[in-house]
């Protein structure tokens, strides 16, 4: 089991409580997007991959998760002083995760000041005005926040999702603990995201991948054609189900796709993950890790189990990978130009499953294809893992 070892000790009174499995889900989508091959990576950027967290709120969430999870390094932004200091009084109170997290201040930007006013002053009284108006209220985003040399992987945003307080305890699938700064903005979530999108026009060589979070299916369908009218050659959506509240990831990127990248005929992904809640008394991550190797070795699959981060990397024989092959299981996201074609000689196909703590009694198994060969197999085998887990694992009255 890999804890989820970041703490996040400090959060003053009043200030939002960042519920973990839904936040790690969006870290986990973007960790997919990232692997993905569907746009190529930033030539100059490092091994480390770096994100940009809006609004990083005073729990600093997804820098830690995503440091502790997965030793990504971070820019955290936000604007008021009460999430800024405590944002880094969390980051102090991780030392091994220090190095990989700067904290700044959005509003140190050029001509912040005047618009953060107008934006406060607007949450206070909570206008309706048209959303391309409130816009420019906003404080800036990314001008002057990022430097000029900088490059990042990917940005991402849990934003203030409603135009009031009043909207906001409203709402009755939202957990409402939270102060305005947090939750409000004028124009809601529609205007911050707007902001987003438009800045991101200017910083399109900076960034791999922009996302956000959405709240509202209803906005999503907008933002999509605004993303798509800014000139953005990819966009992508998900959504993140969590109990009862449900949220869209929204990502988009400048940066042109590969060319002529053809998918197999079969489908399937390099990456699959499904989460197990509710888990029965006395059920944990170790019980999980050893029902899983149950099952492939039942499969008469190799199995190499890793109880210290609680993985198991599972490997099928040559026969084994050459039967699926017949069976019609190829690569999933074969490369073609022009002239050539790659071809594979596809031995050894083998996949990693791992197993993490979110939360009491909440795990998350992901499974990550190791060598991008026998995709559909993969999708299979992951597909009938689930079932057999949640079948052993999970009470039926869930
Ligand atoms: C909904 S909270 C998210 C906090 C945290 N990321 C989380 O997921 O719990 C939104 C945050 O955005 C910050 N914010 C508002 N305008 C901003 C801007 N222009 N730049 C950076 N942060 C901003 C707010 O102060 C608040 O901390």
């Amino acid at each position: 089991m890999i804890y989820v070892v970041a703490t996040v000790r400090w959060i003053p009174d009043g200030q939002l409580c960042p519920t973990v499995p839904n936040r790690s889900n969006y870290i986990h989508w973007i960790e997919d997007l990232l692997s993905s091959d569907l746009i190529p990576r930033i030539s100059n950027s490092s091994e480390t991959v770096r994100g940009f967290d809006i609004g990083t709120g005073a729990n600093c969430i997804y820098p830690l998760l995503g440091a502790s999870l997965l030793g990504w390094s971070f820019v955290g932004s936000d604007v008021t002083d009460v999430a800024l200091e405590w944002a880094k009084r969390n980051v102090e109170s991780n030392p091994h995760l220090a190095g990989l997290i700067e904290i700044r201040n959005a509003n140190e930007a050029p001509c912040s000041s005047k618009s953060e006013t107008v934006a406060e002053e607007a949450v206070r009284e909570n206008t309706s005005e048209p959303v391309d108006s409130v816009v420019r209220s906003i404080a800036p985003i990314f001008v002057g926040v990022v430097k000029d040399s900088e490059s990042f992987d990917f940005c991402m945003c849990n934003p203030p999702f409603f135009e009031s307080m009043e909207e906001a305890g409203l709402n009755p699938k939202t957990s409402c603990a939270g102060t305005a700064e947090e939750m409000a903005c004028p124009g809601g979530e529609q205007a911050f995201i707007t902001h987003i999108i438009e800045d991101s026009v200017s910083f399109k060589n900076s960034f791999r991948w922009f996302t956000s979070m959405v709240g509202r299916k209803a906005n999503l369908k907008l933002l999509v054609s605004k993303v798509r009218e800014a000139g953005a050659s990819v966009v992508k959506t998900t959504e993140f189900v969590q109990g009862q509240t449900a949220r869209w990831g929204l990502a988009w990127s400048f940066i042109a796709p590969r060319k002529n990248v053809i998918r197999s005929s079969t489908p399937g992904k390099v990456h699959h993950s499904f989460m197990l809640q509710g888990l029965r008394r006395g059920n944990g991550a170790f019980q999980v890790l050893k029902s899983a190797e149950t099952f492939f070795c039942a499969s008469n699959l190799s199995c190499k189990t890793d109880s210290l981060s609680f993985s198991i990397d599972v490997t099928l024989s040559d026969e084994q990978t050459q039967a699926a092959t017949l069976d019609g299981d190829d690569l999933p996201g074969s490369v073609e130009d022009d002239s050539t074609k790659v071809h594979s000689t596809v031995t050894g196909a083998s996949f990693r499953i791992s197993v993490f703590e979110q939360m009491p009694g909440t795990l998350l198994i992901k499974g990550s294809l190791l060598n991008k060969s026998l995709s559909g197999t993969f999708t299979s085998l992951f597909s009938q893992l689930e079932e057999t887990l949640k079948t052993e694992f999970v009470s039926k009255d869930r």
